[in-house]
């Protein structure tokens, strides 16, 4: 380690994975997942609804098993890990919060979109209160100009968050522009910074890299791509692709790889690649966690799921507004009908 530069990483599986299985993890899936991360020696293991803490309802969707017994399941197995919950503001509250805290999470994640940190404060205080680690989590980083990001973050910093995530939550950034980013981040704040990509475009590893070739040390994985969309950066990759740049993440890669093939792969809906609606996702620049929503509302209406995504992304839909998924759909079902009719 004497020397290296050390990347914190923080597992995202057991939450973002969430979107890619409808929500449907069992505590014993958590358990031995949690397990095997912690063995591996992996620093942090978000635990939550895909949408965040209290996200379980018909229109984020519903899930399987309460996040707060999940929650407690990671915890009971973790000696080495500390477990991270996310929570955005107006879906989870501060009582949520509280609660993960007392099950033992120690590590809390307030996400809002790129431009509306203010919405933040509460919740960053709260965290610090209650002594978590606070992550500021500004998500859809790709729709807003580096100033506005960096702006923004600030004011995540000023709310007391003791990192800040550039977030590509669509997938669409591209290696320089997550350069320009993360570069003039750490021009302006003082704490860490982190990145969390998404492979929509196949860009997430190098995106990752250049994040941390610009100053970020908090890296977001999924071990076997398990995350929204076409997942995130591959997690096992990442550590192999590390060791090779001579960084420490003090993670066992052989652990990871043995975790990721014999008890995560069996877990996946279908295994994990980039098809037409992921990289749909990442060229329209729309949220990852909408993919599942898409894809039911092109099948309940006969519409090619990419059309709606492309009008999604023109429409600029943010996280919470999953209704409008179904909106466009119907729009665009009645547009074939009426083409039909009139040929
Ligand atoms: C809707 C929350 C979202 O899944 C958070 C996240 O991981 C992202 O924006 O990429
Ligand atoms: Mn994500």
């Amino acid at each position: 380690m004497a020397g290296k530069k050390q990347i914190i990483l923080t597992e995202v599986a057991l939450r973002d994975g969430s979107h890619a299985i409808a929500h449907q993890y069992t505590t014993e899936q958590v358990t031995a997942i949690a397990k095997g991360l912690n063995e591996a020696g992996v620093p942090y293991i978000e635990v939550s609804h895909g949408d965040g803490l209290a996200g379980s309802s018909l229109q984020y969707g519903l899930s399987h098993t309460n996040e707060m017994e999940l929650i407690e399941a990671a915890v009971s197995v973790c000696t080495i890990s500390k477990v991270a919950v996310l929570l955005l503001p107006g879906v989870g509250t501060v009582s949520e919060l509280k609660q993960a805290a007392q099950l033992g999470a120690r590590m809390a994640r307030i996400a809002t979109h790129v431009t509306e940190a203010d919405i933040s404060a509460q919740h960053i205080a709260s965290a610090k209160e209650i002594g978590m680690e606070v992550v500021g989590f500004l998500m859809m980083a790709h729709s807003a100009p580096t100033a506005k990001l960096v702006e923004q973050a600030k004011l995540m910093e000023s709310y007391g968050a003791d990192v800040v995530y550039v977030v590509d939550s669509a997938g669409a950034l591209l290696p320089h522009k997550v350069k320009e980013r993360i570069t003039a981040l750490r021009q302006h704040l003082s704490i860490d910074i982190g990145f969390h990509g998404h492979n929509n475009l196949s860009l997430a590893m190098a995106n990752t890299l250049a994040a941390i070739d610009a100053g970020a040390t908090r890296i977001d994985g999924s071990i076997r791509c398990l995350g929204a969309g076409a997942g995130n950066t591959q997690t096992e990759v990442l550590l192999a692709v590390l060791e090779r740049l001579g960084m420490y993440t003090g993670v066992d890669l052989y652990k990871m790889m043995d975790l990721a093939e014999q008890v995560v792969a069996p877990i996946l809906m279908v295994p994990q690649e980039i098809t037409r609606d992921n990289l749909t996702l990442g060229y329209a620049g729309v949220y990852s966690s909408f993919l599942l929503h898409a894809q039911r509302a092109a099948q309940k209406f006969g519409v090619d799921a990419r059309d709606i995504l492309l009008e999604i992304g023109r429409k600029k839909v943010v996280g919470g507004q999953e209704d409008m998924i179904v909106d466009v759909a119907a729009e665009l079902a009645r547009r074939k009908e009426a083409s039909h009719a009139n040929r």
